[in-house]
């Protein structure tokens, strides 16, 4: 089956973020990744809910929010109304990640959990069972750009063979230094999400990018 193509849209120009977008909605993306940042969880601050609301607008694809943000709890309700389709907390900003799946499965979205490169994915053993999609971060969450972590596949595998062990469906996305020579890897590995940023945003022909990533 096809990956589920999703770039990431901090990549793209934001003075022209009208065109970025209307440019997705003709690719063949399926998911448009939102990369938010608060400069505590991770050094770097991406922007927040008016520009959020201004990609919103001219969406015709699913949006697939990502929270690098400390204590999500605060703010899942106001990305979800901004029309949030899967929001992802990660399993490192969350003491009470059992709570906080139940708050967004109550939103009634797509239940999303970021796993750090260092973080292991047996511990999310135990809540597998109310996990709609794992993010799993392949380099250091805060900035675009960066070179792809290889021990990734090996995490990818694992987790598929818990998710397989459980009988639960699972989306395992992968986020961070993806292209054209990893994905195929990834997807062998277990993977069915991609995103990807610079590689598409810095690419010159940005739709047949995602068409070549799709496969
Ligand atoms: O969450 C992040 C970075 O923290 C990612 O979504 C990146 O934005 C992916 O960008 P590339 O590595 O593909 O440039």
């Amino acid at each position: 089956m096809a990956p589920i193509i999703a770039p990431s849209i901090l990549a793209a120009d934001f003075a022209n973020i009208q065109k970025e977008v209307e440019m997705l909605n003709e690719s063949s993306a399926d998911w448009i990744h939102i990369d938010i940042m608060d400069g505590m969880f991770v050094p770097n601050i991406s922007f927040g809910m008016p520009v959020l609301a201004a990609i919103q607008k001219h969406a015709k694809k699913p949006l697939d929010v990502h929270l690098m943000i400390e204590q999500p709890e605060r703010y899942v309700e106001t990305f979800k109304k901004l029309g949030a389709d899967t929001i992802s907390v990660h399993y490192e900003a969350c003491p009470h990640l059992h709570r906080n799946l139940q708050q967004l499965r109550d939103l009634d979205c797509r239940v999303g959990v970021a796993l750090n490169p260092h973080t292991s994915v047996e511990l999310l053993a135990d809540t597998l069972q109310d996990i709609d999609l794992v993010c799993m971060m392949s380099v250091n969450p805060g900035f675009g750009g960066q070179k792809f972590i290889e021990q990734t596949y090996q995490k990818v595998r694992k987790l598929r063979a818990m998710a397989e062990a459980q009988n639960t469906p699972l989306h395992i996305e992968i986020d961070g230094g993806v292209n054209s020579e990893n994905a195929p890897k990834l997807i062998e590995a277990g993977a069915d999400v991609l995103v990807a940023g610079s590689f598409v945003f810095r690419a010159e022909d940005p739709i047949a990018t995602i068409a070549g990533l799709k496969g």
